[in-house]
């Protein structure tokens, strides 16, 4: 799935490769599209910690290590299915795991 798979035909887009409604907008209505965006973003980012916190607290009483390889080989997996499914760049995407579970094992460690 794509912005792409929408019920417009191709006539009534101004260019192949933009939806008509963000053609549309202003620079400016364009850029607060952005930040909204963006500040979901790093509410998703604060969820994921947060449970990743939750995870090492588990780990913990069970006495078992921070890393999962197996865990993370699932993760990066799923990015690169979703990257295809969304037609992003899965290389890019996967940057943006490896950085995420990374952080997520720093954290996991210092709070031992
Ligand atoms: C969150 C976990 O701990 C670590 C961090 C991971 C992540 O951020 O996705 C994945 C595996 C673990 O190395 C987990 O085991 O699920």
């Amino acid at each position: 799935m794509s912005y792409e798979d929408t019920d417009q035909t191709d006539e009534t887009r101004e260019t192949d490769d933009v939806p008509a409604e963000l053609e549309e907008m202003s620079l400016d209505e364009l850029r607060e599209e952005i930040a909204d965006i963006d500040r979901e973003l790093v509410e998703l980012i604060a969820r994921r910690t947060y449970v990743a916190d939750t995870i090492a607290e588990v780990k913990e009483r069970r006495d078992l290590p921070t890393t999962d390889e197996t865990q993370e080989q699932a993760v990066m997996d799923r990015a690169g299915e979703n990257a295809e499914r969304f037609e992003v760049d899965a290389n890019l995407v996967k940057a943006i795991f490896r950085l995420l579970i990374e952080l997520n094992k720093v954290e996991q460690r210092e709070s031992r």
